[in-house]
Order: C-alpha cells, then sequence, then structure tokens
C-alpha cells in the first residue's frame, strides 16, 4: 500500500492465514548496529537491518555527525567512519525514536562541542534524567531543564572515566547507552545498577553481545556491575536477525485463525526478550491467568489483544514501564478494548486485566481504534480486526516506526483492508 489512508477498517478473512512471511529486522539491533558502526573505524556491512522510521532517523543522526550511511538495498546499511562522531550543525531531531535518543544522548558526549537531542512532542515526554544524571556523574555537561528531551550535552571529546551509578528501572535504555558510550571513555568505567531493577535486561544482554560483535570489552563484574576497558570499536561485517517484537504480531495472527505462518525463524533463534512471548501465545486460548511482561514488554499490547479471546481473564503484572513507551500502553490498551465492549479490560495500579470472552469471535462490534501514533497500538488491534468485524484502526500509518509493510503483510496473507475516513 502506497499511501496510507486516515483510518483502515479490517475484515475478518473467512480463512486461516497461512503463507511466509520474513519478519523486518530487529529494530533494537539495527540502531545498535548502527551506532556501533559509527564509533568504529573503517566500513561496517550492517545486512538484514530494518528500514523503518526509527533507524532512518538513527541513521540520520549519524550522518549529520560526519558519518557516511549508505544504503545499497532495502535491507543493508553500509557504514563507514572515522570513529569519531563530529559536531552537526542543528540539533539531533529523532522523532519518537527511544533506542535513537536514549543511545545517542550518551554517545555524544564524546564529540568535541555542543549537541541537542530532541525527539518529537511524544518523546518530549518520555524521561531521561535518570541517564542525564548519571553523564553529569561522569563530568559529562549533560541537561535537560524537563527530565525529558530535548538534552544538551556539550562534550569535550571523551567519554570520562571511573564508576557511574545508573537507576534502569523506567528504561534499560539507560544502562545500554552508558554501556555502548563506555569503551570511547579516557581509562577504564564501571557502570553499577542503582535504585529499581532494570525492566527487561535482555535489551542489555542485546547490547553486549553487539558491543562485543564490533570488538569491546566488557566484562560483568557481577549481576548489576560492568567493567568496560578504553578499547574503542572495530569495524565489522554484521548480519541483523529478525524483529521479534514484530514476531509477535505473525504468531498471533496464526493462533487467532488457526493458520500457519512460516516466519521462516524458529522462536528459540532469536536473541530478542520478545520471543519469550512464543511460548505464552502458544497456549492460546488458555493463556494463563496471569502473565508476567517485564521480560517481554513490547509483546503486552500483542498478548492483551489475544487475551480478549481468551478462554479466561489475564492479569498482565510486571509493565508499570509500559506507561513511559510510545503512549501509555496500560491505559491505551485498557481503552480501546472497552471501546470494542464496554468492561472487557480494566487497570488495577499499574496492572491490566483483560476479561476475556472467547464468543467475541465472529461478532460485529464497530470501533474506530484510536492509536496514540503508537505502532504497537495499531498492529496488535489489527488483531481483533481478524476476528471481530468493525474495527477500523485510525493513523495506520504510525505503523512506520518498527514495520512499514505490516499492512501489505496482511494484505498478502489474504487479509481484505478497506480505507475509511
Ligand atoms: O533497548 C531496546 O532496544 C529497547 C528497550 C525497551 O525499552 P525500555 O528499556 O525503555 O523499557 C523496549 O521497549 C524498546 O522497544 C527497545
Ligand atoms: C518502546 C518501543 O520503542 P522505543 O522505546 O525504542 O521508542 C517499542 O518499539 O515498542
Amino acid at each position: 500500500m502506497t499511501a496510507l489512508p486516515a483510518a483502515l477498517t479490517i475484515i475478518p478473512p473467512n480463512h486461516p492465514l497461512v503463507g511466509r512471511v520474513s519478519p523486518p529486522g530487529s529494530k533494537s539491533i539495527t540502531n545498535r548496529a548502527l551506532l556501533l558502526a559509527a564509533l568504529a573505524k573503517g566500513t561496517s556491512r550492517l545486512t538484514g537491518a530494518l528500514k523503518s522510521k526509527d533507524t532512518v532517523l538513527m541513521a540520520a543522526a549519524l550522518r549529520q555527525m560526519g558519518v557516511s550511511v549508505e544504503e545499497p538495498d532495502a535491507t543493508s546499511f553500509v557504514v563507514t567512519s572515522t570513529g569519531r562522531l563530529q559536531a552537526p550543525e542543528g540539533p539531533l531531531v529523532l522523532g519518537n525514536a527511544g533506542t535513537a535518543v536514549r543511545f545517542l544522548t550518551a554517545a555524544v558526549a564524546t564529540v568535541d562541542g555542543t549537541v541537542v537531542v530532541d525527539g518529537d512532542e511524544h518523546m518530549r515526554v518520555r524521561p531521561i534524567a535518570p541517564l542525564v544524571a548519571a553523564l553529569r556523574s561522569l563530568g559529562i555537561d549533560a541537561t535537560s531543564e524537563s527530565g525529558c528531551p530535548p538534552i544538551v550535552v556539550k562534550g569535550n571529546g571523551s567519554f570520562g572515566k571511573g564508576r557511574v551509578e545508573i537507576d534502569g528501572g523506567l528504561s534499560s535504555q539507560y544502562v545500554s547507552a552508558l554501556l555502548m558510550a563506555a569503551p570511547l571513555g579516557e581509562g577504564p568505567i564501571e557502570i553499577a545498577l542503582t535504585g529499581s531493577d532494570i525492566g527487561a535486561r535482555g535489551y542489555v544482554d542485546l547490547t553486549i553481545a553487539a558491543m562485543r560483535a564490533f570488538g569491546a570489552e566488557v566484562e560483568q563484574v557481577d549481576a548489576g556491575t560492568w567493567r568496560l576497558q578504553p578499547s574503542g570499536y572495530r569495524s565489522t561485517d554484521f548480519a541483523i536477525e529478525p524483529d521479534a517484537s514484530a514476531a509477535t504480531y505473525l504468531w498471533g495472527a496464526e493462533v487467532l485463525t488457526g493458520g500457519t505462518i512460516d516466519l521462516g525463524v524458529a522462536a528459540d533463534a532469536f536473541t530478542q526478550p520478545d520471543a519469550a512471548a512464543q511460548a505464552v501465545i502458544a497456549q492460546f486460548p488458555n493463556m494463563p491467568a496471569v502473565i508476567d511482561g517485564s521480560q517481554m514488554q513490547d509483546a503486552v499490547p500483542t498478548i492483551a489483544v489475544l487475551a480478549a479471546f481468551n478462554n479466561h481473564p489475564v492479569r498482565f503484572v510486571g509493565i508499570a514501564n509500559l506507561r513511559v513507551k510510545e503512549c501509555d500502553r496500560i491505559a491505551a490498551v485498557s481503552t480501546e478494548l472497552q471501546r470494542i465492549r464496554p468492561g472487557l479490560a480494566e487497570e488495577d495500579g499499574d496492572d491490566l486485566i483483560v476479561h476475556a470472552d472467547p464468543g467475541l469471535a465472529g461478532q460485529t462490534l464497530p470501533a474506530r481504534i484510536e492509536t496514540y501514533a503508537d505502532h504497537r497500538i495499531a498492529m496488535s488491534f489489527a488483531l481483533a480486526g481478524l476476528r471481530i468485524g468493525g474495527i477500523t484502526i485510525l493513523d495506520p500509518a504510525c505503523t512506520g516506526k518498527t514495520y512499514p509493510a505490516y499492512w501489505d503483510m496482511l494484505a498478502g496473507l489474504g487479509v481484505k483492508l478497506e480505507p475509511a475516513e
């Protein structure tokens, strides 16, 4: 679909969804690899990469800082760098890409000059104060007036040395950001977790794996402490695996329609945390009564929409973090499920309860789903439209953040989509 309409109505298919679909490359790994390649001297070829709003913004920011980022084909980036980022002309404007904003806020401290890291109106309410405080404790002149972007970083060309503490309770991306910048320090840097535990630890594991692939020395001192040597990075060729969060929509479409979709990759071959969702989705329509979403946060909207069709209610716990994603996802999922049918979901503190009703499938319940500029709300509620007639997704183009081909993918599986006002 070239130009997407303001809204799309999904016509429930009268057949199981069957076919072969390759999910796009991982957003998390693509944005790590782009940054690490830019911090390495030489040329790195990244294959299997995601080309979407979040990664295009990261690539553009790196180009602004003097890095050559070429795009020989639809899934590759070729990054050539001196290994240093140069001061950009204007601010780095990064939309609502949490990875780009958080990772670059730390990395630009290695620039000799002033860098403003900014995002759109949604990003400007997503917290970054813990990361700014950690940078300041390393002697870096970083400031954020509101505790959210924009952040002004006045770098002196180095990332400092010594010990830094970080509370990753609101976002694991703060920890990943410090880890990736640390090999550019003046000396060894120790990063220690403090306060609340980090949300999804699997993202830190992804970070460390990517850093090691680019030649960094990362030593795990204990469960919450890492020691980094000032090794810098080595350019390398790097293959990016498909996106596990994107895969959750395909696993969901399969179980909801009784179909078989071949992703070309087994669930246990992913290294991303959201792959854990497959084992839960595979239990549909008898998914557990309590699901801890803390280690598969981006999959929670997918599983919550499936839960509406489960044989019994589901309580999602460990998901407080979802309130500071692209939107408040606990409120959004609850509100939009209730738009389909009042009483279908409720918030209980920071838990989300979905009151399942297997009888929903096959009904027509017209609902215009508000998506809050959040790709995951659009993609997960589209799944409801596979079994309920009358589901209209507003602003379908918002899936471009991580999955621009989402609607084409559904159409390719035989799902009819009708433009709506
Ligand atoms: O490091 C990453 O790539 C990500 C970490 C998670 O965010 P938080 O660490 O902010 O919870 C996740 O929700 C996001 O989509 C990607
Ligand atoms: C939370 C997400 O993105 P980010 O934090 O990278 O903006 C997401 O993709 O679900």
